[in-house]
């Protein structure tokens, strides 16, 4: 899969007749199984990127598409987790979790098979009968990260997955995702406003300039790399690759910027 924007830029009209020039020519190139975050002021396209990508925006100018076919809609094969769930608090967590396969015609019991998997690999074994209001957040994120899973899609298009969690369950949906991202050679493309989720996660990192949006930097992560293994979450945010690159890219999104 190769996911390619094109010279994409983005201009709205509200509704005042206000011309709002979001994005600007944007061109870029995703890779199969890479971990791409993008990080950028508020307001800088962030989301616009991501709506475009997922194919619920047609953008204003140039093009995006997935290997050599223009992105015109959305597709199971681009799954989207959003800051805020959208679960069906009517159905279970299994039935939340199946949806996409109804509505894809699955058989029920490759339906329930696969929902299964996807929730034991988010880590809810022994919710799947419950109700998503008796679920916590973070379960409520686990659930909808499993409902795109079973999906099985080429690149999971994530906004600000985490962002409305607290500091704990954050990092430890943070580990889970880079294991099932792994595991599962998924492509993910992660909206957020931390620049250290971005390097924690990231294997590229992209900063956008204040609106219109552009891609000011585009840094590939190396620090495990730099040590030859996988280092866990709290050792690797205290190595000097990591402050370092995490303020550089702090200072590159704040500068200019009233604080
Ligand atoms: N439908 C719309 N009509 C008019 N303006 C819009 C629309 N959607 C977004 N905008 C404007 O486009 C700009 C970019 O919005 P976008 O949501 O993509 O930014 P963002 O980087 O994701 O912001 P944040 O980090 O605050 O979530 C903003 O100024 C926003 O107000």
């Amino acid at each position: 899969m190769s996911l390619i924007l094109d010279q994409v830029s983005q201009r709205y009209i509200t509704d005042g007749g206000e011309v709002v020039h979001a994005l600007a020519d944007t061109t870029l190139t995703v890779d199969t199984g890479s971990f791409v975050c993008v990080v950028g002021p508020s307001g800088c396209g962030k989301t616009t990127l991501l709506k475009i990508l997922a194919g619920f925006l047609k953008p204003t100018g140039g093009q995006a598409s997935v290997d050599d076919e223009p992105i015109t809609a959305p597709s199971w094969k681009r799954g989207v987790v959003f800051q805020h769930a959208n679960l069906y608090p009517w159905l279970t967590v299994r039935k939340n979790v199946e949806l996409g396969l109804r509505f894809r015609g699955i058989a029920p019991a490759k339906r329930r098979e696969v929902a299964e998997e996807c929730l034991a690999l988010v880590g809810l074994v022994g919710f799947e009968d419950k109700k998503t209001y008796e679920l916590s957040g973070g379960m409520q994120q686990r659930t909808q990260i499993a409902r795109v899973l079973a999906n099985d899609p080429e690149i999971i298009l994530m906004d600000e997955p985490f962002g409305a969690l607290d500091a704990l369950t954050r990092e430890r949906l943070q580990m889970d995702l880079l294991r099932i991202s792994r595991e599962r050679r998924k492509t993910v493309f992660f909206i957020t406003h931390s620049v250290e989720e971005a390097v924690f996660l990231g294997d590229r990192v992209l900063v956008m300039s204040p609106r219109p949006g552009r891609v000011v930097l585009d840094e590939e992560v190396r620090i495990s790399q730099t040590y030859g293994r996988l280092l866990p979450g709290k050792e690797l945010r205290s190595t000097p690759e990591f402050v370092e690159l995490r303020d550089r890219i702090a200072d590159q999104i704040y500068e200019g910027q009233e604080l």
